[in-house]
């Protein structure tokens, strides 16, 4: 097997550990010397066993001109001789599984591999898969060398996934290659594609704008205190009260008794949805406040604030929104993919109402029917919806799914440029998957490995990816530890 697809580039040296191998290269095959690749440990006192890792840590070293050791030909290079000179390259090999070929299974490391075992690059990693396995196994990239298509199990998209990298590195391609695997497999897909251009091009047939979805009075209400800038300690509740009363008919009875008088005809359109409008829904607050003993100042400043900073299209356009929420989790749920256009809707809380409500749907769902739903939510430019240290209207729905949404089968892909500030802790902590490329902030790799194992990825093999190249590490990832892949056309 060895033989079909790998080469021969080395051999292991002394000082091994089942965690860490160190290696030297043939001199022939020091070209091959990458970090990422994937190699095969063979070593002939280890019956039935070979071992998987990947190379880390390559470096050049040379006996005579020794790092840290003063040597005459730095102060003389004209007398170097290259010919006497042995440079050679040497490795660090971090293991992460022993294969069995007569079973083709995987166990974990137990036996450290002699000095002067063979090590073998993976040119060709197809023979991976019949080791490897997955219960629900999904393709969105190839190892980087080796080409090996990694299984990664769709299974373990309830433990949430997150996708983080700088600007332009394919966070979006990857889940969208993500979003049609998850499909593919079954799974029920809800997208919020924040500039719509992410993701609505590519599933047009699919694709709802957010100006048909309608928002819940309670968000409603926290909708105009933000546009209005008015805090929601002093007037929350006052809206709340209001915007609930407005809609569920106390204003549409107050109307009805007023036209009557003009109209005597009895009224067909008592159950009517009631029309928003920027003047009347102002008056009812201002009635609602007063009804409810708020202080004049109080009442004016509501008043004042909502005439200067909303204007009446707001409230215009509520009266378009006849999709409910709970029609998107049910369109999901049935055709498997809905992608919400939140381009339509240019103020960010506004998206993040709809997020809030749509999120809030499906907890609604599973709680009435108390039974799992296998959807899932994808929330690219998380650091709109779920920033760290301030407050969003569908930051607590979202956290609340990241840390209870497994057993209901609600599930969380997001992804960002940034993981400390751009998503909440409570939240990154949660992810139990995570795909990474060149990050935009020191640090962030620190962030990762602060609940993963990376196994020893740093910053610096980070920096030199390219577009498509992510890191897989945590959960969805059989081996559990990254990966280097290139992600498909995407
Ligand atoms: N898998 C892929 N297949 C084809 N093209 C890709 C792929 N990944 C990235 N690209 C190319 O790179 C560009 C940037 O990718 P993408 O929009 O996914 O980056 P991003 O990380 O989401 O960027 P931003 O953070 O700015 O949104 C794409 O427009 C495309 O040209």
């Amino acid at each position: 097997m060895l033989d079909k697809c790998c080469i021969e580039v080395g051999i292991t040296t002394s000082g091994a550990s089942v965690s860490l191998v160190p290696i030297q290269f043939y001199k022939k095959t020091e070209n091959l010397a990458l970090e990422e690749q994937l190699v095969i440990i063979h070593d002939p006192s280890l019956e039935d066993e070979l071992l998987l890792g990947v190379i880390r840590n390559v470096t050049k070293l040379e006996p005579l001109i020794r790092d840290r050791v003063r040597s005459p030909f730095v102060d003389r290079p004209e007398v170097l001789d290259q010919t006497i000179l042995m440079p050679f390259t040497s490795a660090m090999v971090r293991l992460y599984a022993t294969l069995k070929p007569s079973t083709k299974s995987v166990l974990e490391v137990r036996h450290v591999p002699t000095p002067g075992s063979k090590v073998f690059v993976i040119k060709d990693g197809k023979f991976l898969n019949d080791y490897i396995k997955s219960n629900l196994p999904i393709h969105i990239g190839n190892h980087k060398y080796s080409g090996w298509s990694i299984n990664l199990d769709a299974g373990f998209v309830n433990q949430h996934v997150g996708v983080f990298g700088a600007t332009g590195v394919g966070k979006s391609r990857l889940v969208k290659a993500l979003i049609e695997e998850l499909v593919r497999v079954g799974k029920h897909v809800i997208v919020f594609d924040h500039s719509g251009v992410d993701y609505t091009p590519y599933f047009r047939d699919r694709v709802i704008t957010s100006k048909e979805i309608s928002i819940s009075p309670p968000t409603i209400a926290s909708v105009i205190a933000e546009k209005a800038r008015l805090n929601w300690q002093t007037f929350g509740e006052y809206l709340e009260v209001a915007v609930i009363t407005y809609v569920s008919g106390d204003k549409r009875m107050k109307r009805q008794q007023s036209s009557q008088l003009i109209d005597p005809q009895p009224s067909t359109q008592a159950s009517q949805v009631v029309k928003w409008d920027k003047a009347s829904f102002t008056k009812h607050l201002v009635d609602s406040m007063r009804g409810l003993g708020a202080r004049d100042s109080t009442v004016e400043k509501a008043r004042l604030f909502i005439d200067y900073f909303i204007e009446s299209e707001f409230f215009d356009e509520l009266n378009k929104r006849t999709l409910s929420p709970m029609d998107i989790v049910n369109m999901a749920l049935k055709s498997n993919l809905v992608v919400i256009d939140l381009s339509l809707d240019p103020e960010l809380v506004v998206k993040q109402a709809i997020v809030a409500d749509v999120i809030d749907a499906a907890w609604r769902l599973v709680k009435a029917s108390k039974a799992p739903l296998d959807l899932v939510f994808v929330i690219d430019e998380a650091q709109n919806y779920v920033p760290e240290n301030e407050w969003t209207i569908c930051g607590d729905i979202i956290e609340t799914t990241a840390r209870e949404g497994r057993k209901w089968g609600l599930s969380l892909i997001v992804a960002s440029q940034r993981i400390a500030r751009d998503v909440r802790a409570s939240i990154r902590a949660n992810l139990g998957t995570v795909f990474f490329s060149r990050l935009s902030a020191q640090g962030d790799l620190r962030e990762i490995a602060a609940y993963m194992d990376l196994a020893d990825v740093s910053e610096a093999t980070l920096a030199q990816l390219g577009t498509r190249e992510f890191f897989v590490a945590g959960l969805m990832n059989p081996l559990r530890r990254p990966i280097l892949i290139r992600v498909r056309d995407a």
